[in-house]
């Protein structure tokens, strides 16, 4: 089995005249945590668009798990193991937590001719359980998720992703609308992930948590990938050079 779980090759976006994504080489190996960084417009989340096939490529080849693959649509890339949480979270607002965190994959009891009896009981104590792996506080389940907060919604969207990711995540932003406390739940998510063993990419702007939490960062600049760097080889001022174009820290004050 090939060390590597992702890599991308030429991988290239255009709406019309915009080169949203141009040549992208990357690769992605088991376990590893990776940061994709960049400017406002800098084609992250294109990238991101393209492997989980929201969106159809230019141009390009993608691979995952040792195959080739082209994506019909975003529902087959997560029945394929790749869970994504978006910017806008994709939660049903009318659902409790457990019916949100089993929406399109509900625990069934039994089919009553063309009826399915689901197992709540099963989906609430799963639900439970994942959400205690993850470390976040849902002081009741059974509240619509229309009645929580920005942070709680966002990680039942990130516990619901993770309680499911079975050989990739991907996060665009996933604590750029949160407060400190909800952006530390996060993270321990995701360092939970790390134990775990799950792949990840993760879209930030956040310098701070990038360097906490991965192994390796991809700096995108006008749509290309401009580096890519083991995070103890590299630091701030060197990334903002690579995210701005601007050499030796001047960027550091852009
Ligand atoms: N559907 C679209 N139609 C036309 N142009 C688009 C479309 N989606 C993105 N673009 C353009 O592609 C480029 C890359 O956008 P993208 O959203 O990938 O950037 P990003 O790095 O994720 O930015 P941000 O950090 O602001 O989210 C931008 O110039 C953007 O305007």
């Amino acid at each position: 089995m090939s060390d590597i779980i992702l890599e991308t090759r030429g991988l290239t976006k255009r709406y019309g005249g915009v080169h949203a994504l141009e040549d992208a080489n990357f690769t992605l190996r088991r376990g590893e945590h990776i940061a994709v960084v960049g400017d406002n417009g800098a084609g992250k989340s294109t990238f991101v668009r393209q492997i989980t096939a929201v969106e159809q490529r230019t141009a390009g080849e993608v691979f995952f798990d040792g195959q080739a693959v082209n994506f019909a649509g975003p529902l087959e890339a997560r029945e394929s193991g790749i869970e994504t949480v978006f910017q806008n979270l994709a939660l049903a607002d009318d659902l409790d937590v457990p019916s949100n965190l089993y929406l399109g994959r509900e625990i069934i009891k039994f089919n009553l001719g063309p009826f399915s009896i689901l197992d709540r009981k099963a989906m609430r104590v799963a639900t439970q359980k994942a959400l205690d792996t993850t470390a976040v506080r849902i002081p009741n389940l059974s509240n619509p998720i229309r009645n929580m907060s920005g942070g709680q919604r966002q990680c039942v969207a990130i516990a619901r992703a993770a309680a499911f990711a079975s050989k990739l995540i991907i996060m665009d932003e996933p604590t750029a609308a949160l407060g400190v406390q909800e952006t530390g739940q996060v993270e321990n998510i995701i360092r939970g992930l790390k134990a775990r063993g799950v792949p990840l990419i993760l879209i930030s702007h956040n310098l701070r948590q990038v360097f906490d939490l991965v192994d390796r960062i991809v700096v995108f600049r006008r749509g290309r990938i401009v580096a890519s760097l083991r995070r103890e080889e590299t630091d701030g001022n060197d990334i903002v050079s690579y995210i701005t174009g601007v050499k030796g820290g001047e960027g550091a004050r852009a």
